[in-house]
């Protein structure tokens, strides 16, 4: 089923794993547009429903399955958001499309465990809601460590962040955040204050930035202080950003949210830089990166190294032959037969059809890559209704050199000589 043809289905199916979101509109072109647009940009599957009656059948039908709720609050059989009652009568998380704002609305819909509401009027609105649903899925895989010495501080924000679907790890003081936070290094975010026993907030910020950039880990302080400087000195110090007690849910929400995304966003464009597009495997640029790591500390223990450089056969024959995507999918191909034989290697694309390996263990080695050679050799790729056979050469050294350029020249000497002597084998001097 195509995505674009779909928008008249109740229920937008997708073939992956997704959550299921239930929306509640009775305007039927705005709830087709806003199920396609989740199902568009995230692939979750929608079912809409477009009274309160509905919505209660649909929840009675299918108990537990719903991630979250999107609904209007004005319903034509229930025009002053008793919706909400269903919603949390089902304990259904949810968040709420309004037709108007006013203070004591804002009020009445959070203190209902509202996640957020959202003005259905502004231009942006379905796209918010679209990009929030989307944060809200990927906050369930998201840690937050929260460092404050009131109990009381720490109940409040553990629940705001709960609400958001965020997993929340907390502590008294700077030091037990520290503790924590080697312990768990999968927490993405801090939440810490500035006034407190045994070790305050900025000590633990100096401590973290010895060891964890701001992209690494992403820190906001909190402070009820009047000291208007402290703002700028927490952000001095490193800090990601600063929220002044006292603060109100959705601007820690949008505080959260913001940072994460920030992070989320450096993150792939670091993957885009060392990485390359097609096969996924490491670049060139990355291999000589990390390669040049891995050299300097085998060398320093003496450890033995080896390098490979491993080149597609008459790759240009493939693509002239079959066609540039079949170009493409036989070095898609290779990159997991090489990610098969020496994925826990350093394993990069360092060219067109040219790719390379660093070990640092020399047990074998020879052995393995002629077993590389023997598996491209007898596999066929299936494209097209087409079969496809390639062979590779491989150049491998294991002399230790000066650097890793001086190793792979070898490598590549090497690989000159496989090419020169037929192809399909590997020269190891
Ligand atoms: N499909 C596809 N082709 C690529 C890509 N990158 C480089 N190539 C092609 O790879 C071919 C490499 O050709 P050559 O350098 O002549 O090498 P070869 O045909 O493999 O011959 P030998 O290496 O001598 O065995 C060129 O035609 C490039 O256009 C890519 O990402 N996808």
């Amino acid at each position: 089923m195509s995505k674009s043809n779909n928008t008249h289905l109740n229920t937008i199916v997708s073939d992956h794993i997704a959550p299921e979101i239930l929306l509640i509109e009775d305007q039927h072109s705005l709830a087709h547009m806003t199920a396609a647009m989740l199902y568009e940009r995230w692939d979750f599957a929608v079912t809409i429903a477009t009274t309160k009656q509905q919505a209660q059948d649909i929840i009675r039908k299918k108990p537990g399955v719903f991630f979250l709720a999107v609904s209007d609050l004005n319903l034509p059989d229930a025009p002053h958001g008793e919706i909400i009652d269903v919603l949390t009568a089902a304990k259904l998380p949810f968040i709420a499309l309004t037709g108007m704002f006013n203070e004591q609305m804002r009020n009445d819909i959070m203190s209902r465990g509202a996640i957020d509401y959202v003005l259905k009027d502004t231009i942006n609105a379905y796209e918010y809601i679209v990009e929030l649903v989307g944060r809200l899925h990927k906050n369930t895989l998201t840690k937050v460590l929260v460092i404050d010495d009131s109990a009381s501080v720490r109940a409040m924000l553990q629940e705001m962040l709960r609400i958001q679907f965020i997993q929340v790890v907390t502590a008294e003081n700077g030091r037990e955040g520290i503790t924590k936070l080697w312990q768990q290094p999968d927490i993405k975010l801090v939440l810490v204050d500035h006034e407190m026993p045994v070790m305050d907030g900025f000590t633990f910020l100096s401590t973290v930035r010895r060891k964890l950039s701001k992209v690494q880990l992403a820190v906001i302080g909190i402070s009820g202080s009047e000291n208007k400087q402290l703002s700028a000195q927490f952000l001095k110090m490193g800090a990601n950003d600063f929220i002044a007690k006292p603060f109100s849910y959705e601007e820690l929400a949008c505080r959260v949210r913001q940072n994460l995304e920030m992070q989320e966003g450096i993150e792939a464009v670091r993957y885009i830089a060392f990485h390359d597009y097609l096969t996924g495997l490491l670049n060139r640029r990355a291999f000589f990166e990390q390669g040049a790591v891995l050299f300097n500390q085998n060398i320093k223990h003496a450890n033995p190294l080896a390098v490979a450089v491993i080149d597609i056969d008459f790759f240009k024959k493939i693509n002239d032959a079959y066609g540039h995507d079949a170009g493409d999918i036989t070095l898609k191909h290779f990159a997991a037969i090489l990610v098969e034989h020496f994925g826990a290697n350093l394993v990069a694309r360092i060219g067109g059809e040219e790719f390379a390996v660093l070990i640092d263990e020399t047990t074998n080695v020879e052995a393995r890559f002629e077993a590389l050679r023997l598996h491209v050799a007898s596999a066929i790729v299936d494209f097209n209704n087409m079969q496809i056979a390639y062979t590779i050469s491989i150049g491998l050294t294991q002399q230790s050199q000066s650097g890793l350029n001086a190793m792979l020249k070898l490598a590549d000497t090497n690989l000159y000589t496989a090419k020169n002597s037929g192809r399909n084998q590997l020269v190891a001097v």
